[in-house]
């Protein structure tokens, strides 16, 4: 790829303001998911939530997204305005419009919202997560690490200041996982972030705090925080050493 036609993806001259959750319930019926979670992310962090599954984490990412409402709590951005629109979210499904390539799903965000489509920006996030020779195919002729890859490529698209990602890689084989995981770091800079995965090395790697939802009714940890400067390498003795405690920690709520 041409370097001078790499956007800026990663402008750090505006701070992204941060999100607090305050005191949010969930209840399906008589089962309550959770009640009372609150927690701030500070402007420009990238946490990553962990949980057994089913504990209610794509639940609450919804919520912070605004695509469903909670029994009670409420979430807010800290510079006080509205976060409608101004939110990137993917969800565990893709999402793709299946009469649409690639490059069109990727800018499909402009489309709707009747701007102007930035056709090099959008090729230069397909080469980035490997996909440039795919711009031009449906969604139906790509395997599902693929339509994952697509999925990516149009989130980080979006260029917003909030990022909410369920599971984003959990599709990619291991060395384009690490890839995109490298991309998304790099792109993600400067924004609030929160990342759902199971994988505590993808956690470990990425985030600057990890928190943990567990129990039923679930709650939260406090924050584990990682030092160092993300993406993190694999074999970082920091990033070895929260790993261990993450799956110490991971273990312990699998089996209270
Ligand atoms: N619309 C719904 N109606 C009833 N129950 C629901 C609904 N959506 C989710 N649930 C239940 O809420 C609980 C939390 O679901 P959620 O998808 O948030 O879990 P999760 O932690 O993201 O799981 P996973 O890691 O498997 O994706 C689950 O027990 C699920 O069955």
């Amino acid at each position: 790829m041409d370097q001078a036609l790499a956007p800026d993806l990663s402008r750090m001259d505006v701070a992204s303001p941060g999100l607090a959750i305050d005191g949010l319930g969930l209840r399906h019926g008589a089962r309550v998911i959770f009640r009372d979670l609150s927690m701030s992310i500070d402007g420009g962090t990238f946490v990553v939530l962990l949980g057994a599954s089913g504990v209610g984490k794509s639940s609450l990412l919804k919520i912070v997204a605004g695509l469903s409402r909670p029994s009670q709590g409420t979430v807010r951005a800290t510079d006080g305005k509205p976060l409608a629109g101004r939110i990137a979210y993917m969800g565990q499904q893709d999402l793709l419009y299946p009469w649409l390539n690639v490059i069109e799903n990727v800018m499909l965000g402009a489309r709707l919202r009747g701007q102007r489509r930035d056709r090099d920006r959008a090729s230069y996030l397909l080469g980035r997560v490997g996909l440039a020779e795919r711009a031009q195919a449906l969604p139906s002729e790509l395997s599902g690490g693929m339509r994952q890859r697509a999925a990516i490529a149009r989130t980080l698209y979006e260029d917003r200041p909030f990022v909410l990602m369920d599971e984003p890689f959990s599709a990619l084989d291991t060395f384009t996982r690490a890839q995109v995981q490298d991309l998304a770091a790099e792109l993600l800079v400067g924004k609030t972030a929160l990342l759902i995965t199971h994988d505590p090395l993808e956690a470990c790697r990425l985030g600057h705090h990890l928190v943990l939802l567990s129990g039923a009714p679930a709650t939260l940890s406090a924050p584990i925080t990682v030092r160092g400067t993300t993406p993190r390498p694999a074999d970082d003795p920091d990033l070895l050493h929260t790993q261990g405690h993450l799956m110490r920690l991971l273990t312990e709520a699998h089996e209270s």
